[in-house]
């Protein structure tokens, strides 16, 4: 085939034109000539089987059929319009559809054609989708005046801010808003460009805008009056699962944005004195200050768990000065649950900074000395939640330090919650808060396993400080004593003549205590002309304890119930009533030094008298001062001054003495284990408190006081076992032992959807619901759930809501007050009246009654019918006997000569309880209190032998 090819090709080049005949070319040498006229001369006679002549020109086949018509006519006008090439298509598809309903195609033109049908219907049912939703479109110029960034979902915003776009973006969802894609109809093109501008316009408006608006705060009247210590009285800020929703995706996409920040380093030059300098080095938490701010630069909210002592409270808020977060005009807050560590320790950071009083300044609830040039503040988490009220956003504040985090107290919990949507909140505006959360246990747990809280795309970083600066022994008493106040008063009398030189700082639990304790110890080592006696050695005392080392480092946490120290308001109040107070706190007050040439004391089965007559060896002079929350912060101080030289500091002080706080001059620390808590019974739904163990972490806390300056002891009244056995942990949440009613109010202050607010351990959510349809029904909440103003004025009384409402209605008409709180009081109080069936038994308390329970039956039925009167007043059933007991308890107290012995018989005997009725009567007093503070259009007054109504 190949040379047949090439020799026609030769053929042709040499053809002779002249048409002379093939035979006339014989003898078949060198040239052919071809007649080409007859070979091109006409298609027809073209002979088909010669494939080799000319292959291309094979004869098209034609079908006649309509189609072909149609096509040629296309083809012979050459139209090429849009018009007619949509006829073509159409004509085409239908054609395609035909032949898929004809038999004749193979299977693979069969699939194929179906493929592009199809394809064809989906195009089309797009384009009308997007045709029906142009005219749902938000016309752009209502978009811009109506809509504000917190209507958009933040993750949208940040997409847009970050402009980062991952490999993954490029897929696109057919929901997703952003650049429209070339291949896009251009039917939908205007429509993304709009949502495009619409949203780069909401991100300028929500850069320059200080809108607050799902965080709102509202101001009710009657503020002032309401005030509850250190917490603000009204502000509402609204957390809805909503907000908690947007929070989760503002987390995680700010997580996925990872904060970094690029603030140029910035350094603010500070001049410590050489000492100062000396002792910062020695803290461990010198060593990790890189680590803290590396995580606090790179992260919204870090933790920081430390040992006792390691340094937190006096350093970490030095860290940030230093980092330039006191500058251009904001200031680092660092809150603290207790008053008295506030003081303390806004005096020592100033003095360690270098700087005046006022620069670095403290703020309690009637107190401070913040100035317009404070740098840091410390504050009470009261005080920093009523700043909340004023602006939420706490733009005055570069970064908040929450101190002691680990003692969650009510405030605490509130405060983390709000502060975590509020940093997500600043990180939005462009001025990022700080929050720094501190604990000194490793309870972090319910912080960072804490979804709602922290979601887990923004887990807070954790940094660890686990050393601590002295070493603390810890010395348990082999037997527990019941009385704790005797038990202490021996063990620091015996500490004083044995061990070497060093101030003892002494655990009790409540401002009494306190009181009672340093007169005992201030009489004991009053200089007396009798010369010395015999003294315990150091040998015998530590013979005495069983000696543990205990690693403090195993347990952690700590009760901090400043509800104890408000309900030494009022044994304060009744103490300065009697004028023992005052003698006392002279006492405090005026640096009693007393030399140690011991007098003999005797022991009385009566608490608050001396304690046992004991010899006690001779040593140097001691300085007694008390502490405890509601002293005045000028006699506080003395606690931290140095005693006069020479003399041993003895401090005997509450829980408040517990955390943050150093005392320079103890070494030795003496505890109770015991501690004032706040106890709620459900069944009455009155809080009373008790002395109760404290924790192991609260213990843990209350030897790290002796470890501050130096190696320090702690002598624990009670056995290694009892510690074992009977301290808890950690002490509750303050949110989880409260009554629902009583945190949904408080919590009503600042949130309105208490059941979906971020509290770090959330109350029992069906629990919440219920109160809530209860407090709605008493008009504590509106019908929105909202605080009210009478539910407001119901959250200051202790007592249960039902019992609230009557007090508060009863302001209405000024005769009644009085009856109403005898009477609340009363039915707060669970059983004051023995049962008769057990009447025999002469109640919990009631001995020496030998009548027979017959007679004694009869006794107490009558007795108690005595009250009921006649007529009208039998309508009042038992709330009238009640009453009546009351007052008939107060008037056998004021009569002349009778024993306490006496009427505890006497009670037995018609089966009234002594003890209910001495708490009806404390209660009587507290709420009488109360409601003389906030019925300030009334006269209230404790008329203790009221007259029958
Ligand atoms: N007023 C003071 N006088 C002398 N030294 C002090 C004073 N306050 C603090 N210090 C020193 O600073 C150290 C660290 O105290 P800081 O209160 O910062 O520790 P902390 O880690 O916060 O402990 P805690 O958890 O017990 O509050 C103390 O152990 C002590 O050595």
């Amino acid at each position: 085939m190949k040379g047949g090819s090439r020799g026609i090709k030769r053929q042709k080049a040499k053809t002779v034109k002249d048409g002379s005949s093939l035979a006339a070319a014989a003898p078949v040498t060198t040239d052919v000539v071809i007649d080409t006229n007859a070979l091109f001369s006409a298609k027809e006679k073209f002979d088909a089987s010669n494939a080799l002549a000319l292959p291309g020109m094979r004869r098209r086949k034609r079908r006649p059929t309509d189609d072909q018509s149609d096509d040629d006519d296309d083809d012979d006008n050459g139209e090429d319009d849009e018009e007619s090439k949509k006829r073509r298509k159409r004509l085409k598809l239908k054609r395609l559809k035909r032949e898929l309903q004809s038999d004749l195609l193979t299977k693979k033109k069969r699939k194929e054609l179906e493929r592009i049908v199809r394809k064809k219907e989906s195009a089309k049912t797009r384009s009308q989708l997007w045709e029906e939703l142009r005219q749902y479109q938000f016309p752009r110029e209502e978009g811009e005046a109506t809509a504000t960034a917190h209507l958009l979902p933040s993750a949208a915003i940040h997409g847009v801010v970050s402009k980062r776009a991952k490999p993954s973006d490029k897929k696109k969802s057919p929901g997703d808003n952003t650049e429209p894609d070339a291949n896009t109809d251009a039917s939908i093109k205007p429509l993304l460009k709009g949502w495009q501008q619409q949203k780069q316009q909401l991100v300028k408006d929500s850069d320059s805008s200080t809108d607050t608006s799902d965080i709102t705060v509202s101001s009710s009247e009657s503020e002032s009056e309401l005030e509850h210590d250190d917490a603000p009285a009204s502000a509402s800020i609204t957390v809805d699962a909503q907000t908690n929703d947007e929070s989760k995706a503002t987390a995680e996409a700010e997580a996925e944005t990872a904060i970094k920040e690029h603030r140029p380093a910035t350094f603010v030059q500070v001049r410590r004195s050489k000492a100062v300098q000396q002792r910062r080095l020695e803290l461990p938490i010198l060593s990790e200050e890189h680590s803290i701010m590396e995580a606090v630069s790179g992260n919204d909210v870090v933790l920081i768990c430390g040992q006792t002592g390691s340094g937190k409270t006096t350093q970490v808020p030095q860290f940030l000065y230093e980092a330039g977060y006191a500058l251009d005009g904001r200031r680092v807050v660092v809150t603290e649950p207790r008053r008295v560590a506030a003081i303390a320790m806004s005096e020592r950071v100033g003095q360690e900074l270098g700087l005046g009083r006022n620069r670095v300044a403290y703020q309690i609830r009637y107190q401070g000395n913040v100035t317009e040039d404070t740098v840091i503040k410390f504050v009470t988490d009261g005080v920093l939640l009523k700043e909340l009220e004023s602006d939420v956003l706490l733009r005055n504040y570069s970064a908040v330090v929450i101190d002691e985090a680990h003692e969650r107290t009510i405030y605490t919990d509130i405060l983390i919650g709000l502060l975590s949507r509020v940093v997500c909140r600043r990180r939005r505006l462009g001025h990022p808060l700080k929050l720094i959360i501190m604990s000194a246990t490793l309870r972090v747990q319910d912080f960072l396993a804490n979804e709602r809280l922290f979601p887990s795309a923004a887990k807070p970083p954790l940094v660890r400080i686990d050393a601590r600066q002295y070493p603390v022994t810890v010395h348990f008493n082999r037997r527990t004593e019941d009385d704790y106040l005797k038990a202490a008063y021996a063990k620091v009398c015996r500490l004083h003549t044995s061990l070497p030189p060093g101030g003892v700082l002494v655990f009790v639990t409540g401002a009494q205590e306190v009181v009672t304790l340093c007169s005992w110890l201030r009489r004991a080592f009053r200089k007396s002309k009798s010369t010395t006696t015999t003294s315990s050695s150091t040998s015998e005392a530590e013979a005495e304890d069983r000696r543990l080392d205990i690693c403090l480092d195993n347990y952690s946490a700590v009760p901090a119930d400043e509800d104890a120290e408000l309900h030494e308001a009022p044994i304060d109040a009744e103490l300065r009533r009697d004028g023992r107070l005052q003698a006392d706190d002279d006492d405090d007050d005026g640096n009693v030094e007393v030399d140690a040439d011991v007098e003999g004391f005797r022991l009385t089965d009566e608490i608050g008298d001396e304690p046992t007559k004991r010899q006690v060896g001779s040593s140097g002079p001691v300085h007694v001062v008390g502490l405890y929350s509601l002293m005045p912060p000028e006699r506080q101080a003395a606690a931290f001054r140095e005693p006069p030289n020479g003399h041993r500091m003895i401090v005997v002080a509450t829980n408040v003495a517990e955390t943050s706080i150093t005392i320079p001059c103890v070494r030795y620390v003496v505890d109770t284990g015991r501690v004032k808590t706040k106890v709620y019974d459900k069944v009455t739904g009155v809080s009373t408190f008790v002395v109760t163990w404290t924790s192991k972490a609260s213990a843990e806390q209350r030897a790290g006081r002796a470890g501050r300056l130096g190696p320090g002891h702690c002598y624990r009244l009670y056995s290694s076992q009892v510690f074992t056995d009977s301290f808890k942990d950690f002490a509750e949440p303050e949110l989880l032992t409260k009554p629902v009613d009583e945190v949904v109010l408080l919590a009503k202050l600042y949130v309105n959807d208490v059941l979906h607010f971020p509290f770090p351990n959330a109350p029992d959510g069906e629990a919440v619901a219920a109160s809530e349809a209860r407090l709605v029904k008493l008009g504590a909440l509106d019908s929105r759930k909202r605080l009210t103003p009478q539910g407001a004025l119901m959250r200051q009384f202790p007592v249960a809501a039902r019992f609230a409402k009557m007090l508060v209605v009863c302001e209405q008409q000024e005769e009644l007050i009085p009856y109403v709180i005898l009477l609340v009081a009363c039915l707060s109080v669970p059983e004051i009246f023995v049962e008769e069936s057990a009447a025999s038994s002469a109640g919990d308390d009631n001995r020496g009654n030998d009548d027979s329970s017959v007679e004694r039956k009869q006794r107490a039925k009558a007795f108690r019918r005595s009250f009921a009167r006649a007529g009208q007043a039998l309508l009042l059933g038992d709330p009238m006997s009640l009453i009546g007991v009351a007052a008939w308890y107060e008037r056998q107290l004021g009569q002349r000569g009778r024993t306490e012995t006496e009427l505890v018989e006497q009670l037995g005997q018609l089966g009234v309880r002594h003890r209910a009725i001495g708490e009806v009567r404390k209660l009587r007093r507290h709420l009488t209190d109360i409601a003389g503070r906030l019925f300030v259009r009334r006269q209230v007054f404790l008329d203790p032998a009221l007259p029958p109504p």
